[in-house]
């Protein structure tokens, strides 16, 4: 683990197997932070936390740059280490390291940002103003299904505003998070501002309850983010939660046909559905649903099952066999109760054939869990009216989309929709590291990205300054 600036073993003598999804072979063995290991990273992290935020902001900037372009460098290493540790497909992994150097360069232009305010004020004489100060130590806890994209937005940010960072990555994905340490390294970051502490659900546990951490960052499952944020407010701890999703791509009857089931074959089935904002719910108003679904079913049956390192593979292994016995518990409640497989339904491993479901009703299971898998179910939309009823119809609130032309009918689904962010005439897979992201209900709490990460990892603090004497009462 790395814990202030030194590459060292668990104090414990901890270690876990690091598995390849897409062979079940342990190809590494990686250090388990002890209790004592995240104290230890905790009060590095502490310690060089002033000294971080004083450093001028050009300084910061070109440190965060100079990361920005080793990572891209380092794009191949990178992109191996994806497939191999996350089962990540050819076409998604390198992606997710460009995104990785595009977040740090977005980072970086966010250092001179975080502007306070001035006020007039009922006083006379007084000068009024805020001023926004890092937080100081900020920890994240990571997921697995982009491991590099989602942990870079954290540290990235964080690092920008001038906070000092301990990072739990994953069970599933800790070199991924290691990596980024060594990086990191390379670039010239001083000790202590970056600490990396893999291990289980106890890291994440201590990281919580620890009053020197000011903030936790979190993306995975509402399980565990309800947790979290239960936690946090008994720590007083601001607490930023990217949760799951059930999002629904709405398709209009105007539609253009193969470009929506183009749309929503991506939405469901890019990195094998472990997005979490995948359209694991398509809905169809009724004049175009028959063609629809046969024209998904016919695009899904041609996707490419298998080994994540040829480039034709769509779907790869998903990150953990039990995760394909979790959905396939899913669909066998469905299909009990009535819901049909149009498609899919099987898997061998960890590879799960793309699925498609129809027949799907509220007393199912798979009608509001999230699957977390290449499984979505398609629904009949009476009208535009029940489509929105039905795209709000979940506990979630992560992404939508809503494919048609009718600009009006667009931006009132835009309006109506429950959910964080909303896409017109595309899919709902879709993340830029500057602009805000984020869900409602059960999907979030806080913005990450750009300007709202600045905000949300930052203390807004009001400073006055009188000139000359104040005229007090007594
Ligand atoms: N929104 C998203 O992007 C993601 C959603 N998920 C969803 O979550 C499901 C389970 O995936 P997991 O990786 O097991 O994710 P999880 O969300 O259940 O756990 C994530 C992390 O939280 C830590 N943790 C668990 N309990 C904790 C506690 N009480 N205090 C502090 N830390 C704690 C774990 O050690 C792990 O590092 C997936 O099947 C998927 O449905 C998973 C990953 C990402
Ligand atoms: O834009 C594509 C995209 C964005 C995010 C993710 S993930 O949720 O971080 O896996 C996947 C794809």
């Amino acid at each position: 683990m790395y814990i202030n600036g030194r590459w060292c073993l668990s104090s414990a003598g901890l270690v876990a197997d690091d598995v390849n999804p897409a062979t079940g072979a342990v190809f590494a063995q990686v250090a388990q932070a002890s209790a004592e290991d995240v104290n230890a990273a905790i009060a590095a992290a502490h310690a060089a936390r002033t000294g971080w935020a004083a450093m001028l902001a050009g300084e910061r900037e070109a440190l965060l740059l100079r990361a920005a372009d080793l990572f891209a460098a380092h794009r191949d290493a990178l992109r191996d280490l994806i497939i191999q540790e996350n089962g990540s497909v050819w076409i998604k992994a390198p992606w997710e390291v460009d995104y990785a150097v595009d977040c740090l360069r977005s980072a970086a232009g966010c250092i001179r940002q975080p502007h306070g305010e001035t006020f007039p004020t009922t006083t006379p004489g007084v000068v009024s103003m805020t001023i926004r100060q890092p937080l100081g130590v900020i920890g994240g806890i990571s997921p697995f299904n982009s491991p590099l994209l989602l942990g870079m937005k954290k540290v990235a940010f964080a690092l920008a505003a001038g906070n000092t960072f301990v990072l739990k990555p994953s069970e599933l994905t800790p070199l991924v998070g290691l990596k980024m340490a060594e990086i990191f390294e390379q670039a010239g970051l001083p000790p202590g501002v970056l600490n990396v502490v893999p291990g289980d659900a106890e890291v994440g546990r201590l990281l919580v309850s620890d009053e020197r951490v000011r903030m936790i960052t979190f993306t995975g499952s509402s399980k565990v983010g309800r947790v979290l944020a239960a936690e946090c407010g008994r720590h007083f701890k601001r607490v930023c939660l990217e949760m799951g999703g059930k999002s629904p791509t709405v398709v209009l009857q105007d539609a253009d046909l193969d470009y929506a089931v183009d749309a929503a074959a991506f939405g469901i089935f890019f990195h094998q559905g472990q997005v979490c904002m995948s359209n694991s719910r398509i809905i169809v108003e009724k004049p175009l649903y028959e063609a629809f679904c046969e024209k998904f079913v016919a695009k899904a049956r041609t996707i490419r099952v298998g080994d994540p390192r040829s480039p034709e593979t769509v779907v790869g292994p998903l990150v953990r066999e039990s995760q394909a016995h979790f959905i396939m518990g899913q669909i066998e409640d469905a299909v009990g109760q009535g819901a049909s497989v149009l498609t899919g339904g099987t898997h061998e491993g960890p590879y799960f054939q793309p699925t498609v479901l129809t027949g799907v009703t509220p007393a199912m299971r798979i009608y509001g869990e999230e699957s977390f898998g290449p499984v979505t179910s398609i629904y009949c939309a009476d009208d535009f009216d029940h489509a929105v009823h039905l795209a709000n119809d979940t506990s979630f609130g992560l992404s939508s989309a809503v494919v048609t032309n009718d600009l009006q009918r667009a931006f009132e689904f835009a309006h109506r929709v429950e959910s964080g962010m909303v896409h017109i005439n595309d899919t709902t897979i879709a993340d830029e590291p500057h602009i805000t992201f984020g869900g409602v209900k059960n999907s979030g709490l806080g913005r990450e990205g750009g300007e709202a990460s600045m905000h949300e990892m930052t203390e807004v603090k009001w400073v006055t300054f009188q000139l000359g004497k104040r005229q007090f009462p007594f």
